[in-house]
């Protein structure tokens, strides 16, 4: 079996895996994940009981146990270059040796879920809503470096996305897990995520940085491919689902909007509409 260099896969003096600080033992298999760090101990405060707290950087981790279920929460900062961090590393804490540095032959499959804030693409979406990811696009480049496998509709809809926005590069679409949306998500607004790399320009935001194309949320609001057209954006779902998709396992993300880019609107009762979805991800995990 293929040995895995030092350099490759970096652990601590302490054992712990590089950039989570984690053990193997420290970690569920079933891991809610939230892009700001405060929000871990909003999660973890409904626990009964916390038996790990690491930090380090913007990956904090509290493990704990909800109503007899075992339960990670982990914060990722912002963007698809942590979530490819956050993804590698929770893999290789269940399914690489450590101290043979080789891929174990029976895998775990974790069941990660995406609690995040997520901005409106349509009036159709109102402020305050739960929506759940059931396609993801990604804006970033994350996928031009991995081998992954998509369905010719996938290919199909990143083409004609590709082409109405006139960008040199073709973005990448990866669908959630059925099993997470169907046990977590069966009463929530389905929706199709952009995921952008940047908050400001790349979602069409000017305060003083000109846009290079002006008619961008114009763009992303009447964009329609046979059924499909974009719901929300926001920085992390596409990375999610195809580093799921990659290293097989289930991943959801579920978006708490707290902004409406069409009618111009942000919630005044955002922190609500977080507690609100983590209560019911509790729940029903
Ligand atoms: O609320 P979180 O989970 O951070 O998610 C959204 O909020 C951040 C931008 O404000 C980005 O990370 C975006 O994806
Ligand atoms: O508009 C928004 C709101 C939250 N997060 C985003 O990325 N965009």
């Amino acid at each position: 079996m293929a040995f895995i260099p030092e350099s490759e896969l970096i652990i601590n003096p302490n054992g712990t895996v590089y950039h989570l600080n984690l053990l193997p033992e420290h970690i569920s298999d079933t891991i809610i994940t939230v892009g700001d760090p405060e929000r871990v101990a909003k999660v973890s405060r409904h626990f009964d009981e916390i038996e790990v707290v690491v930090a380090k950087r913007e990956f904090i981790t509290h493990t704990g146990y909800y109503k007899g279920k075992r339960l990670t929460v982990i914060s990722t900062g912002m963007g698809t270059d942590n979530i490819d961090i956050l993804m590698n590393e929770l893999d290789a804490l269940v399914n690489i040796d450590f101290q043979s540095r080789t891929v174990n032959e029976e895998k775990i499959k974790l069941n990660i879920i995406r609690i995040g804030t997520s901005g409106s693409l349509q009036e159709t979406v109102p402020l305050g809503s739960h929506l759940a990811s059931h396609y993801s696009i990604g804006l970033d480049s994350l996928m031009e470096f991995y081998q992954i496998e998509q369905s010719e509709e996938e290919h199909s809809i990143t083409r004609a996305l590709q082409q109405e926005l006139g960008i040199g590069f073709k973005p990448y679409c990866v669908t959630a897990s059925p099993h997470l949306l169907e046990k977590v998500a069966f009463d929530m607004l389905p929706g199709y995520t952009l995921t952008c790399p940047g908050f400001y320009a790349p979602q069409g935001r000017v305060l003083r940085g000109g846009l290079r194309n002006e008619r961008l949320l114009h763009t992303y609001q009447n964009f329609r491919h046979n059924d499909f057209m974009l719901t929300n954006f926001e920085m992390e779902t596409a990375g999610y689902y195809s580093m799921g998709r990659i290293l097989g396992h289930n991943v959801l993300s579920l978006n708490a909007i707290v902004a409406n880019r069409i009618t111009h609107q942000f919630a005044d009762n955002a922190e609500q509409v977080i507690d609100d979805l983590i209560l019911k991800v509790l729940e029903r995990i």
